[in-house]
């Protein structure tokens, strides 16, 4: 059903796995976006932009998603809790009137923030990963693909504060222990479902193979084929969420119940 403006939804868990469905199918697109595209290695390097009084030493992907953010913060993207931007400083106020967005996240916790180790992982460990070697020149558009995945990375990374709520809520005295001991083990082991971690990595794979597919008409859409039939490896995209995207998520989960009676 459709939500009335500032109306409450109704944080569950079932609810919250419907919001991280729906951000794979966001992820698994951008990659498939930003793949288009080789490394392109000049967009991530400070030199290319030349003069480092210029542009304060920034490369041209720091540059883009820094004044694409400032508009969007003018737009309002920012309003919503659920988006959190890469670079807050360079914020300028929205001048969209406001929207009464839910706030169901606890106060001292919202504010759990890994910006800053999702922009570093996915530049350095997982780009190289999801590219082709080479340089075609299309710095521009590469740097609006590597946003849209950054955006979409972190917004599902840092939903974790969501996810954590809705499993608070359900059972408070389960967590109220483990909390008031500041003990992280614990936390971890009370949030994590390793069946639901097994599904959603089999799921992302699958939605690799079939969004990532040529569609030929007259042809079967899924005949089997190797990974390089497939826009971005769907085996990489299987890693990427079993040995980041999750453990990250779990992580955010974490700091915000450790926060969450503040
Ligand atoms: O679905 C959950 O319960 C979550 O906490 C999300 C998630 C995930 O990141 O996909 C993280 C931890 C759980 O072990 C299972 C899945």
């Amino acid at each position: 059903g459709r939500r009335l403006r500032g109306e409450s939804t109704a944080l569950t868990l079932e609810s919250v796995r419907k919001f991280l469905t729906r951000e794979e199918d966001s992820i698994v697109f951008s990659l498939i976006e930003r793949a288009k595209y080789p490394r392109n290695a000049p967009a991530y390097d400070p030199s290319y932009l030349g003069s480092p009084a210029k542009f304060h030493g920034l490369s041209l992907v720091e540059l883009f998603v820094r004044e694409t953010e400032a508009v969007q913060a003018k737009a309002g993207r920012y309003e919503n809790p659920v988006e959190i931007p890469f670079f807050p400083r360079h914020m300028t106020l929205t001048l969209a009137p406001p929207y009464d967005f839910p706030n169901e996240l606890h106060a001292a916790a919202a504010a759990v923030n890994v910006s800053g180790t999702i922009w570093r992982e996915y530049l350095d460990g997982w780009l190289p990963q999801i590219t082709s070697q080479g340089d075609d020149g299309n710095y521009a558009p590469t740097a609006a693909a590597d946003l849209v995945c950054l955006q979409a990375l972190s917004r599902r990374i840092h939903y974790g504060r969501y996810v954590a709520e809705a499993k608070y809520r359900d059972a408070p005295q389960d967590y109220n222990t483990a909390i008031r001991a500041q003990d992280r083990d614990a936390l971890m082991k009370l949030l994590t479902f390793e069946g639901q971690e097994d599904a959603v990595k089999r799921r992302v794979e699958e939605k690799a193979k079939v969004f990532g597919q040529d569609v030929t008409l007259g042809k079967r859409a899924d005949d089997g084929g190797n990974a390089t039939d497939y826009k971005v490896d769907p085996v990489v995209v299987y890693r990427l969420y079993g040995d980041w995207v999750i453990p990250m998520t779990k992580m955010v989960q974490v700091e915000y119940l450790l926060r969450r009676l503040d």
